[in-house]
């Protein structure tokens, strides 16, 4: 049995342990936010700090305290020395003090800071005072930022600088106090900083002691400051270093004619920067006895070896450019172009093909916004020249400066267009995509081999608007005139691409460049010829792959003395202005609307294009020039043959005769002298008759090795040149090789301009133009059979014809003789 449980008796244990209140929170006694009542506990190197702070400031309140006592001891002084204030100069040796010497002399630095503020203070010099107190300023700034600890020297310093006499000394001590106190810590540290550093860091360092106090910078973190101070100052040192090599650089030693020797590559490059250094600033760098005409060759020379250039070709190179500029042109000459194409929208639009090609790994894009056409290849996994679109005609291989020429003829539509130099058919080929097949393109080229490049192209491209033909340009304007537009993109010694050729680099010679602009001029001169200023157009692009002026502004400057052109802008917004100004040569000023293009400055080929417009289908012939020619006529006689050599020495003793008779028979009253020499001059033109005669062109250097010339495209132009050369010397010696040159029973090119201009030889260009002029020379209008494919009679027959007949005649004439000797 149990007892019976009463719970109704069982007194209340309480609330229960779950509603149960939690008591107060209770806090450590440190905070991390100190509280402004707490105590702060500081570090070993804190305190150290603070007591160093204490000691100075019970030191500059005795030190206050010395100088108030100072300044009375003065004002005596001064009251007692009032008379030998007048010296200037008060020492502190003359004020003698007990208390100074306890206390101001017991450094050496203090003592000559007390004299320097003594001998200096004065009325007279109160100026140059004032900076110092900005400076003083500057340091109580500093201090500031140490924090509160600070205030008492702030107000102390403040206190000072109402004082001028004590504020010069206080500045040293303060300042020395502070540099004690930094190399402490320096020393304490474990980076070794110099003295020269500390001086530097002064203020700064005060700073980081303050934030190091608050615990804002750690001390791997002062360390990485004064590490990154260090490295700045380092590489200011290693700056100023560099800029004391080079003006301290050991002056370039020009080399003696006994230390020539075989240099390096290497070598010969650490030259060309020398004496480049050198012309850059001659007057700084030269040597004293040295020209620069003389470091002048000497780059010459070592840019020869260095780059495979002739020295022809480098001399013109650098009257062309800028030494720097030169040295761009030359390093970029030595990379190829970006391999471009253009597409021919005969056939496809430019988007349509990059998508094909794309689609084949090719990786391209839009040559730039000038062009809508071209689109320049960075690398490709199929060849180009062989992608199915190339083969159906959909583009063309073509370098990003072809363009140019054709955008600057901007060939309309339903006209008429003449390509004299058309082979390979590039350019061609654009001005009939741009025609869009209509109107007629007259593309012909003088070598029979490259035409057919240009049959194929356009067969591929789908020009169907063409007639190709195989003539001599020169003598295009016998054959057909009346064009809108023409193109003369000219041979050339190619100069600009020497990145494609560098054989141009080596072979080029003076006599190459003079042929060329001899040809290059007769060219433009028919091109202009070729067209109808009244047309729709009347413009001629004149365009080339060099970029020596010979061959460029001053064929198009010998233009505008010779026809009735004009220079226009080509239309193309880029490209560097034509020269006006070249050595001693001045152009016409408007040849600066003609544009050039550079490796360098325009990553395409060097190439020049300039623009003509026609004003007037009348060739000018004025008085003077027919004097010139006259004159040039005299200066530019060829080798005198033998037979008209004796005829002239006749004529040469004649007028001397006639000058002795002239003299007397001015006075006898004979004939003047003036009608007696215009009789000899008659005479002699009309002996001039059966030389040749370089009228027009220029005179041209004596050179034998003309016939030695190598390579196909100069080749070319050689055999090309050779045929209307008009200069004398390499006349003569074409003589000799007529029996191999290409010419057809023509007389001189040159004399038919000639014969435009002088009466004297009208019979003998009638002769040369039954001989010459072939009986083909055709309307427009003629021209119908020949696109519809019929052959026209071409004047290479009739001229093969009188070959024929003449030689006929001398195997007669051979047979007859060697019966007589029977
Ligand atoms: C620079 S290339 C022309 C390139 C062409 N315009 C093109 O874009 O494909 C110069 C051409 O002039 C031709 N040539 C040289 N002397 C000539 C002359 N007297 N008459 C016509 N063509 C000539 C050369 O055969 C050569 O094909």
């Amino acid at each position: 049995m149990g007892r019976k449980a009463e719970y109704s008796e069982k007194p209340k244990k309480g609330p229960g342990r779950k509603a149960r209140k939690q008591g107060p929170p209770t806090f450590p006694k440190k905070s991390f936010a100190p509280l402004e009542n707490e105590e702060k506990s500081l570090t070993h190197r804190q305190k150290q700090r603070l007591a160093k702070r204490l000691k100075k400031k019970t030191e500059l309140k005795e030190k206050q305290k010395l100088f108030k006592e100072k300044k009375k001891l003065n004002k005596k002084q001064q009251a007692y020395h009032s008379d030998s204030e007048g010296d200037g100069e008060v020492t502190l040796g003359n004020v003698p003090s007990v208390n100074q010497r306890k206390d101001d002399a017991n450094t050496v630095s203090e003592q000559k800071a007390g004299k320097k503020k003594i001998k200096g203070y004065t009325d007279d010099n109160r100026e140059w005072l004032t900076p110092k107190q900005k400076k003083k300023q500057q340091v109580t700034k500093a201090d500031e930022e140490e924090g509160s600890g600070c205030e008492t020297e702030e107000s102390l310093l403040d206190d000072q600088a109402s004082d001028e006499n004590f504020s010069d000394d206080e500045e040293a001590a303060v300042k020395m106090g502070k540099l004690d106190d930094l190399s402490d810590e320096e020393n304490s540290d474990d980076f070794e900083v110099s003295d020269e550093e500390n001086d530097n860091q002064d203020d700064e360092d005060g700073t980081d002691d303050a934030a190091s106090v608050n615990g804002h910078l750690l001390p791997f973190e002062k360390a990485g400051k004064k590490l990154k101070k260090l490295e700045s100052k380092q590489a200011k040192l290693a700056a100023e270093e560099l800029q004391m090599s080079v003006d301290q650089q050991e002056v370039f030693h020009f080399p003696e004619e006994s230390e020539e020797k075989d240099l390096t590559l290497q070598e010969v490059l650490q030259r060309i920067k020398d004496v480049t250094l050198v012309l850059s600033d001659f007057n700084k760098y030269r040597q004293p006895n040295r020209s620069r005409s003389e470091y002048t060759e000497l780059l010459k020379k070592d840019l020869c070896v260095y780059y495979s250039y002739n020295e022809f070709l480098m001399s013109k190179l650098m009257d062309i450019f800028p030494l720097s500029e030169l040295m761009e042109y030359l390093e970029a000459s030595e990379v190829a172009r970006p391999l471009t194409i253009r597409t021919n929208t005969l056939k496809t639009r430019r988007r349509d093909l990059a998508a094909a090609l794309i689609n084949r790994g090719v990786n391209l894009d839009p040559l730039g916004k000038w062009t809508k056409v071209g689109l320049v290849i960075y690398n490709s996994q199929v060849p180009l020249g062989a992608t199915p679109e190339y083969l159906a005609g959909h583009y063309i291989i073509q370098g990003a400066s072809s363009l140019v020429p054709v955008m600057a003829l901007a060939p309309q539509e339903g006209e008429r267009i003449l390509d004299m130099c058309s082979a390979p058919g590039g350019k061609g080929s654009h001005i009939a995509a741009v025609m869009k097949n209509t109107g007629t393109l007259f593309a012909n080229d003088a070598n029979k081999d490259r035409i057919k490049a240009v049959v194929a192209n356009f067969h591929r491209l789908g020009v169907v608007n063409s007639v190709i033909s195989c003539e001599d340009g020169c003598k295009f304007s016998q054959i057909m005139t009346g064009f809108d537009r023409v193109l003369l993109d000219a041979p050339c010694t190619g100069t600009g691409v020497v990145s494609k050729d560098p054989s141009v680099k080596s072979t080029k010679t003076a006599v190459d460049v003079q042929r060329c602009y001899n040809l290059q001029r007769k060219l433009l001169l028919t091109a202009i010829d070729c067209t109808d200023a009244k047309s729709t157009g009347g413009y001629i692009v004149y365009s080339t792959c060099s970029i020596l002026p010979e061959e460029n502004e001053w064929v198009i400057d010998y233009a505008l003395k010779k026809r009735n052109v004009k220079v226009v802008p080509i239309g193309v917004d880029f490209g560097v202005e034509g020269f006006t100004k070249y050595r001693q040569y001045r152009f016409h000023p408007s040849l600066n609307l003609t544009r050039r293009y550079y490796p360098h400055a325009h990553n395409m080929d060097g190439f020049f294009v300039a623009k003509l417009k026609k004003f007037s289908n009348t060739i000018p012939v004025s008085q003077e020039q027919e004097e010139e020619n006259d004159d040039q006529l005299f200066e530019d006689m060829v080798t005198i043959d033998p037979s008209t050599e004796n005829s002239l020495n006749e004529e040469e003793s004649k007028k001397e005769e006639a000058n002795e008779s002239a003299k007397i028979g001015k006075r006898a009253g004979k004939p003047n002298l003036s009608e007696h020499e215009l009789e000899l001059k008659k005479k002699k033109l009309e002996a001039s008759k059966v030389k040749y005669v370089a009228k027009v062109f220029e005179k041209p250097i004596k050179n034998k090795k003309v016939s030695s010339k190598e390579g196909s495209e100069n080749a070319n132009i050689k055999s090309n040149v050779a045929e209307n050369d008009i200069s004398p010397q390499t006349k003569t010696l074409e003589n000799d090789q007529k029996s191999k040159s290409k010419i057809k029973g023509s007389k001189h090119p040159s004399q038919e301009i000639h014969q435009t201009t002088n009466d004297a030889n009208k019979s003998q260009q009638q002769k040369e133009k039954s001989q010459i002029k072939p009986k083909v020379r055709v309307d427009v209008d003629e021209l119908v059979p020949l696109l519809e494919g019929k052959s026209i009679k071409k004047p290479n027959k009739l001229k093969k014809q009188q070959k024929s007949k003449q030689f006929g005649k001398l195997k007669v004439a051979k047979q007859a003789r060697k019966k007589t000797k029977m």
